[in-house]
């Protein structure tokens, strides 16, 4: 399987440095020594404490932020310059709330100058259908429910045309109803996108739901590895597995493993 995104002994801290936040070292550190990967078609989440550093190692990956150590390679290459060559989905939907549904899935064609001609609002269009929001392109996101803003937002970042896709809690804020219909959604799309995803979330069920592979971030400063696990329930999944006895036995080892890392003490 080709790599998509390869980390080597990733290290960062957040130092008063400045440029796009490059960091100077000796401060303690938020975390050192980090190694991940995502394979090509690999759906691949990443769970942890809060304040453990997921959203800044996200934004290392999308190039808002430059590591003080370690290797970063994107699509097979060292990527010095990576700045919008990931699609990103930040933790909130950061939609226009003065442009319409439409609009707003054409930003990113507009800032890559592909301009917004009738294939981008053709390829908008068709996605809406795909995601359940036909009717919409009208819309102002002030109009929308939460599910339907951050299927807006999941959109707009499929519009960017990468192969790797970082989501950053995007369910995260979501009451129960909402989030299990847009787990089957997506569960349901997942075969036909074609894309990668890297996945950051706080919901054991979830991670376990729609990942390939599980890893577990370490407490900050702690100096210790990312733990990683590979899901092993067979494909396509969907909601009903959450209470099949591998389902629940893997859970609660997570859970397990997640403690026991808070404490520096897996095994
Ligand atoms: N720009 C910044 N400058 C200094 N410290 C920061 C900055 N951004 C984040 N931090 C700190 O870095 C740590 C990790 O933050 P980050 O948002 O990456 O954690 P997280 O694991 O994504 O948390 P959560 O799960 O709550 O979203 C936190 O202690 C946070 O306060």
């Amino acid at each position: 399987m080709a790599s998509l995104l390869s980390l080597r002994d990733i290290t960062f801290a957040f130092g008063r440095g400045g440029g796009r936040g490059r960091a100077s070292d000796g401060d303690g550190g938020l975390f050192s020594g980090l190694s991940l990967d995502v394979g090509e078609g690999e759906f691949v989440s990443v769970i942890g404490a809060s304040g453990s550093g997921k959203s800044t190692l996200f934004k290392l990956v999308a190039g808002l932020l430059e590591p003080i150590g370690g290797e970063l390679t994107l699509y097979g290459e060292p990527a010095p310059e990576r700045l919008g060559k990931v699609g990103y989905m930040p933790q909130r939907d950061l939609l226009l709330p003065w442009r319409t549904v439409m609009d707003n899935c054409l930003l990113p064609l507009e800032l890559a100058k592909h301009g917004q001609g009738k294939g981008g609002a053709a390829e908008v269009r068709k996605l809406l259908g795909l995601l359940g929001l036909e009717g919409c392109e009208h819309a102002y996101p002030a109009e929308l429910s939460g599910g339907m803003r951050q299927r807006v937002a999941f959109l707009r970042t499929l519009m960017t045309g990468r192969p790797l896709l970082l989501l950053d809690e995007p369910f995260g804020a979501l009451d129960a109803m909402t989030k299990r219909e847009l787990h089957q959604w997506l569960l349901g799309l997942w075969g036909g996108l074609n894309k990668s995803v890297l996945f950051i979330t706080h919901d054991l069920e979830e991670a376990i739901l729609l990942s390939d592979r599980i890893y577990l971030m370490p407490a900050a400063g702690s100096g210790q590895a990312l733990l990683e696990l590979r899901v092993e329930l067979p494909r396509p999944r969907a909601n009903s597995m959450k209470y099949e006895p591998e389902f629940i036995r893997f859970r609660q080892e997570l859970e397990r493993l997640l403690d026991a890392q808070q404490t520096h003490d897996v095994h």
